[in-house]
């Protein structure tokens, strides 16, 4: 059997108590995880799931509390140091980058970390960012740049070390959508290219336009693997329905038809209807017409409330 690029089991990362936080808090909770070479790897979840602590260990930035992490066969623990040279980590915004240097300067600045010879860094840097688009500006100061464009040299940056393995923690966060299109093509030529790519994001769309299988996580486990269309297909059959003016025992029936999942008062007036099947939407939208209700309309809801709801025990929150 080949190797796969990343290998995770019974991975637990806890950090100890902070002037933050007053008591420990479980990041990764035994996650079981196995990337294969050359997949695009999406780690979905909202705020606080973990999805950095994970990248910040399989790229030996931080050390796990207990399990294993692997990258192409190598303990990110035991073997750090082969481990960094094939794995490339790109943060978003501003994180890592020297503002006050140009992007060239620092591009060299990280070929010099990698070990880079000093000739094959100067070409490869000139390449890196004739390939990110940023040639002509490569000697401007990167605190002049567009967020876009320190997103591209976050990305030139984590390819310098000709990584078999790239992390892109949340590639497109806070960006317009040419430049969102620009870094997403970035990460079709390096799968193109053979590499492994693990991204973070909190957007489904983004997980799937880019990535071929998706790993759910939530509160430091990690819910579900699975293709980025299985899950849409779970996602766009979720809706809320908001009526208003419904009678009390009309409420009573629709909390009774299948695929349901919730029905709530959002204030005196508006009953909400939370559904998990689009054919329940029609059987809702049809029981609330026959009842004389007029005022409704539907909604999606975020995709932290439905995967709060498809495997959470919580509450959708509204
Ligand atoms: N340095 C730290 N010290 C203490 N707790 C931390 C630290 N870094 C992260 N945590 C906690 O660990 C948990 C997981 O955080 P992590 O940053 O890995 O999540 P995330 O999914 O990347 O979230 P986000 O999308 O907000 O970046 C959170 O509860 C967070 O508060």
């Amino acid at each position: 059997m080949t190797v796969p690029a990343a290998e995770v089991r019974g991975l637990v990362r806890t950090y100890p108590p902070s002037r933050r936080t007053s008591t420990a808090r479980t990041a990764l909770d035994a996650v079981d995880l196995t990337v294969p070479v050359g997949e695009v790897h999406g780690l979905l979840g909202p705020n606080g799931a973990g999805k950095t602590t994970l990248c910040r260990i399989l790229s030996t930035v931080l050390l796990p509390t207990s399990g294993v992490a692997l990258v192409h066969g190598v303990d990110v623990a035991r073997h750090p140091d082969r481990v960094r040279p094939m794995v490339g980590l790109a943060f978003g915004g501003e994180r890592g980058l020297y503002t006050r240097l140009s992007g060239r300067r620092n591009l060299r600045f990280w070929a010099g970390l990698y070990r880079v010879p000093r000739t094959e860094a100067k070409r490869r840097v000139d390449e890196l960012l004739e390939r990110v688009g940023l040639t002509e500006r490569a000697d401007d100061r990167v605190e002049t740049y567009s967020l876009g464009m320190k997103q591209r040299l976050h990305v030139a940056r984590s390819l310098v070390g000709d990584p078999r393995v790239v992390i892109l923690d949340e590639p497109t966060n806070g960006l317009d959508p040419v430049a969102t299109r620009e870094v997403r093509a970035l990460v079709h030529e390096l799968r193109d290219e053979g590499r492994t790519v693990l991204l973070t994001t909190h957007d489904m769309a983004e997980a799937e336009a880019l990535c071929d299988r998706v790993s759910l996580l939530d509160g430091g486990r990690l819910l579900r693997t699975e293709s980025p269309r299985t899950l849409g297909g779970w996602l766009s059959a979720y809706e809320r329905i908001d009526a208003t003016g419904v009678p009390p025992q009309v409420a009573a029936t629709l909390a009774g038809v299948h695929g349901v999942t919730e029905v709530e008062r959002t204030n005196a007036e508006t009953l909400r209807v939370h559904v998990s099947s689009t054919s329940a939407t029609r059987q809702v939208l049809h029981l609330l017409l026959e009842a004389g209700v007029t005022s409704m309309a539907t909604s999606r809801p975020s995709l932290e409330e439905v995967y709060l709801h498809l495997f959470g025990q919580k509450k959708l929150r509204v």
